[in-house]
């Protein structure tokens, strides 16, 4: 089976200034995957690029083995990839059930909906449905943002530093609510983070970028071992 994403030799720029420099890196199916660096590194670009907001200017990005050259981020999303974007950008006029509804149109198997496992997983979303988004805290309106990812029934989770601007008691039962689906629903999960925390809680294992280049890979081992990875953050 081939890896559920895979880039190659990665590039990507804004106009001429090139961001995201000859990335390599795999997740496999189940996996928990970080990409840890400080700001600037390049995180959000890379996530931008494999969801398709991005072109590359060289280098490949494939799904399941398949190329996606040329797909737009709708299909994309339609394909399985489930992008919660930093700053999370849900409606915020629109209510929370609302919001999830537009992360359901992207769901393949309609006979199956994942609400149920959404409001397991995050029963504050349940008890707040008919609440507007907008009027909710950082670390609610995160659930909410990766509660419309989960209803699309995602076989990948692409999350972009989903512990910014929340509280890190809630960062980390985030943390602990995504371990848990992706043990019980098998969603593989590509991260990018530069909180400690969330890292260590989270990653199977990690990659760390600087520049725009992967520079290290840390495995499971050496993840806990604070003095490896503080050097990639800005600790
Ligand atoms: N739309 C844009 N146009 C031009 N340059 C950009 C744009 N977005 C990001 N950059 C630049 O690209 C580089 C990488 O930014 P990026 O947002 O990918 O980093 P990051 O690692 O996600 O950082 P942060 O944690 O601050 O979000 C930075 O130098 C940034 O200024």
């Amino acid at each position: 089976m081939p890896p559920v994403l895979e880039c190659d030799s990665l590039s990507a720029s804004y106009d001429t200034t090139l961001v995201l420099r000859d990335v390599d890196l795999t997740v496999e199916e189940g996996e928990i995957v970080g990409v840890m660096g400080k700001n600037g590194a390049g995180k959000s670009t890379l996530m931008k690029t494999i969801i398709g907001l991005l072109d590359p200017t060289s280098g490949v990005v494939r799904y399941e083995g398949e190329d996606l050259a040329g797909t737009s981020a709708n299909e994309r999303a339609n394909a399985g990839i489930g992008y919660i974007p930093q700053g999370r950008d849900v409606f915020p006029s629109l209510t929370v059930e609302q919001n999830l509804l537009v992360g359901e149109s992207v769901n393949r198997d309609r006979a199956h909906d994942l609400y149920e496992e959404v409001y397991d997983y995050f029963p504050i979303l349940e008890e707040r449905r008919d609440q507007k988004a907008g009027t909710m805290s950082g670390g609610q309106q995160q659930m909410l943002a990766i509660g419309r990812a989960l209803v699309g029934n995602p076989d990948l989770l692409l999350l972009d530093e989903h512990s910014e601007g929340v509280q890190p008691s809630i960062v980390e039962e985030i943390s602990e609510n995504l371990r848990e689906l992706n043990a019980e629903l098998g969603t593989t999960v590509l991260f990018v983070e530069q909180n400690l925390g969330a890292i260590q809680d989270m990653a199977d294992r990690c990659y760390a970028m600087e520049r725009g280049r992967i520079v290290d890979e840390i495995g499971p081992n050496d993840l806990q071992d604070e003095d490896a990875i503080a050097s990639y953050l800005a600790v």
